[in-house]
This record gives C-alpha cells, structure tokens and sequence, in this order.
C-alpha cells in the first residue's frame, strides 16, 4: 500500500502584478491526512492549490514534499477540478488512460470499476450524465496511483443527491487509497462530512486551522452541528465586527446589517 504524501507550506506568499492574494502561508499536512479548505470567494483557495499541484508557482516561499523542497508539477499528485476535463473525442476508458505513463486497460478497467462505472468503459462522454463524467475525472486520477489528490470545488455543478454520492465515492476512494487529500469547497457540510481538519482563508491567511475528531462515516448529529456551527460563526466573524464597526461611527446599522 503507497502512503499519502506529506506536505510543508513555508512562509508561502504569492502575488498578481504586485497585488498579494496569499500572505505567508505557513501549513503542514500529514500523509494520508484529508484536509478542506473553505472561505470566501476571491480569499485565495484555488490559487492555494494551484501552487500546490505545480501548475502556477510561488512569489516566495518553499513547498516540501516528504521532506524535499519541489517546484512544478509532481507526478505523485493529480488535480480535479470542478469541470470534468475529460476529451469528448475519446471514449471512456480512452480518457482514464490518459492519467497513465503506459497505458494499461486492464488497471483502467479497474479503476472504472471502483468509480462504479464498470459497463461505461466503450461509452462516449457525450452520453454521461454530469456526476458520470467526474467519476471518469476521478478514475483518470485514481489510475496513476496518487499520493496526493487536490480537489478544486469537484462538486460544485452537481445536484445535491448525485453530491451525496459523490462524497461517500470519494471518502471510499481515500480510505482505500490513502492518498492525502486536499479539497477546496464553498459547502461548510461537505467540509465537515469528509476532512479531519477544515483550514478557512480570509484575505490570503489562515483564519482558522480546525480538527474534526468525528467518527466516519459522518452523521449530522449534535456534535457534527456544533463543528459545523463554529466554522459558520469564524467564517461570520469578520463581517460581524465590520457593522460593528459602521454602527460605532454611524450610530445607525447598515443596510447590510439590518438585511442579514
Ligand atoms: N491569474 C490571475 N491573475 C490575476 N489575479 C488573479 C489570478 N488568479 C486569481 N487572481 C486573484 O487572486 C484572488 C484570489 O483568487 P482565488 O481564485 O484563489 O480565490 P478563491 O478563494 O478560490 O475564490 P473562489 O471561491 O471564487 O474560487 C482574487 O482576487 C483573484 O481575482
């Protein structure tokens, strides 16, 4: 069994045409761990994790992988964003043997087969369904034997019963694979059912770094609720004391305020 790989963000700042969008990112995450990233749009998640897959690089700072400093793309690692990216040109199991150095149908059947797409493998991408064709984006990432996956809003077009299923293929995916995971999502309840650990970015920092010591598979009980809640109330936070704010040097509450 490979182990997840382990990861080391030092002092990580990144900016576009001199305008900071990460501020001395300082992160560890253990092999194997499943970590999400949540916070607001424009904070800096993806660009978070596109400097972690490689595809974009650092202003400053150091990436370390299993205790190596690495730059550009790391072949242990694969990427899934929110659009499948599969080629409508290529059949499906075409397209999974995309992920591979050298092509093997029979690990892609395989993989086919663990993303519950065993009878699909001749179809065309055209004739899937949304949920379908991520399954075959996360088969073409499985199939390399990852040590790290990094997920960029995966399910953030889907529906919310094809969600569900989604979550459970993926936490089933870890489990049997070990790689670590790292997921960005707007969806506080997708941070809570998967991760054990949900980091918020605020303005390019790290607001707030939070274990979830909870049983899996995750049930929305008390306990899931009070985790869920004090993300809510830190992700609040800050617009909180901005009224607060407005209100000490206007003496009236915002529209904003008075609307929420
Ligand atoms: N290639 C780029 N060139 C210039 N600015 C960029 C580029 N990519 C991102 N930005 C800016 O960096 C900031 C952070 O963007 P990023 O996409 O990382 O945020 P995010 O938290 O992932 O947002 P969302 O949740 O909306 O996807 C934003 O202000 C964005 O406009």
């Amino acid at each position: 069994m490979r182990q997840g790989l382990r990861m080391r963000l030092d002092d990580i700042c990144k900016e576009y045409d001199n305008q900071p969008v990460l501020h001395n990112i300082d992160l560890s995450i253990e092999p194997g761990e499943f970590v999400a990233i949540v916070g607001r749009s424009g904070g800096g998640k993806s660009t978070l994790l596109r400097l972690v897959s490689g595809l974009e690089s650092a202003s400053s700072g150091k990436i370390v992988f299993d205790e190596t400093e690495h730059s550009g793309i790391h072949h242990d690692i694969r990427v899934l964003f929110q659009e499948s990216r599969i080629l409508p040109w290529k059949t499906v199991e075409d397209n999974v043997l995309l992920g591979m150095e050298k092509p093997d149908r029979r690990r892609a059947k395989e993989v086919l087969t663990q993303v519950g797409l065993e009878s699909k493998g001749e179809s065309w991408p055209h004739t899937l369904s949304g949920g379908q064709r991520q399954r075959v984006a996360l088969a073409r990432a499985l199939v390399a034997a990852p040590k790290m996956l990094l997920l960029d809003e995966p399910l953030g077009a889907l529906d919310a019963l094809t969600k569900l299923e989604m979550q459970r293929l993926i936490e089933d995916m870890w489990k049997i694979h070990q790689f670590t995971v790292l997921i960005v999502t707007h969806d506080i309840q997708e941070a809570v059912t998967l991760a054990d650990r949900v980091i918020l970015i605020e303005h390019g920092m790290i607001a707030m770094d939070m274990r979830i010591p909870l049983d899996r598979p995750r049930v929305k009980d008390t306990q899931f609720l009070y985790y869920e809640n004090t993300i809510l109330e830190r992700f609040f936070a800050p617009t909180v004391e901005q009224h607060s704010l407005d209100f000490i040097k206007s003496g009236t509450l915002s529209a904003s305020a008075t609307a929420t």
